[in-house]
């Protein structure tokens, strides 16, 4: 039985009957492919991982486990359609907080369309992309059984600032409200989400080495994926704090050039992460 993913925070969404993701109790996650060249590059680049041997196990585990493709009814009604059948990163952990960071200082390429090119530049210019290297595009976090999660809407996610983001950020791995604007974050999960040998930031830095190297994938509009959850951090699972990479839907080949543009937003995202660790030890 397929249904509408309840940890969602950002992207085409199969709700109000539009076309979005859906996802089974087996843990699969099905994304329809879609239109024009977004779908099939989405597909390509999956099929391409797969089989790519210069690809390091060390970096393979960042990427949602890809069980090929499935024509399914979308959730849209227009009928079946293929979807890609992923690995559902939600599905091991309960009540996710969850961190949407799409990356780079442009989220456009020479290569894509006059329109299409505009409307990122317009959106990167009124967001951090520009000025980080990244942007925030969704969220969601877990406050306690009353209240839920916090998941501030898509138009107040886009209008985030610098400070706004570094605010979140430390949000993200706090005890106390996020709601509260004038409630400063007590960070008490830093440590353990962001810090620690198997935290965010050394899987980040694990990332960037691939980052720094690799010449055969440019990652336009891509994201990382945050997900940790409090349950396994307090049972003492591992990991319970993830990063993966999704949205493959712009991706180009590298042709022997550095994805400079990832790259550098993700140099950027690591520096503020590592400056709520340093903040917590001074
Ligand atoms: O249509 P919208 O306004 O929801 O824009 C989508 C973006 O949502 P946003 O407004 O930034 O929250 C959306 O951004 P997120 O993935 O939500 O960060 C994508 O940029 C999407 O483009 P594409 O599918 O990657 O080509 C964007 O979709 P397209 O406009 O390219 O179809
Ligand atoms: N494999 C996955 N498992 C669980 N959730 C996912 C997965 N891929 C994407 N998502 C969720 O869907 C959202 C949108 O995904 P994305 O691939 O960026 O879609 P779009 O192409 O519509 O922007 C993400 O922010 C995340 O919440």
């Amino acid at each position: 039985m397929l249904k509408v993913p309840k940890h969602q925070v950002a992207g085409h969404e199969a709700i109000g009957g539009n076309l979005g993701p859906l996802i089974d109790d087996s843990g699969r996650f099905y994304k329809p492919l879609q239109d024009g060249e977004r779908g099939t590059k989405e597909l390509a680049f999956y099929h391409s991982l797969s089989s790519d041997t210069r690809l390091p196990d060390r970096i393979r585990k960042f990427f949602p486990a890809f069980y090929g493709s499935q024509l399914l009814e979308a959730s849209d009604g227009s009928g079946l359609r293929p979807h890609l059948v992923l690995q559902d990163l939600a599905s091991n952990h309960l009540d996710p907080s969850i961190l949407d960071v799409k990356m780079g200082s442009r989220t456009w390429y020479p290569e894509a369309s006059d329109d299409y090119i505009q409307r990122c530049l317009e959106k990167d210019r009124t967001t951090t992309t520009v000025s980080l290297g990244f942007r925030i595009s969704g969220l969601q976090i877990y406050e306690n059984k009353e209240s839920g999660f916090w998941k501030p809407s898509r138009k107040d996610v886009l209008n985030f600032t610098v400070d706004n983001v570094r605010l979140v950020l430390r949000k993200f791995v706090s005890s106390n409200s996020p709601v509260d604007s004038n409630m400063k974050p007590d960070c008490c999960f830093a440590h353990s989400v962001y810090g620690g040998p198997a935290g965010i930031l050394e899987q980040l830095l694990e990332l960037k080495t691939w980052f720094e190297d690799q010449t055969v994938y440019h990652f336009n509009s891509s994201s990382l994926l945050i997900l940790f959850d409090k349950e396994s951090l307090w049972e003492g699972r591992t990991p319970f704090a993830e990063v993966k990479l999704i949205d493959f839907a712009h991706v180009e080949e590298g042709k022997g050039v550095i994805d400079h543009n990832f790259l550098g937003g993700l140099c950027s995202f690591i520096k503020f992460i590592s400056e709520i660790l340093t903040d917590l030890n001074e």
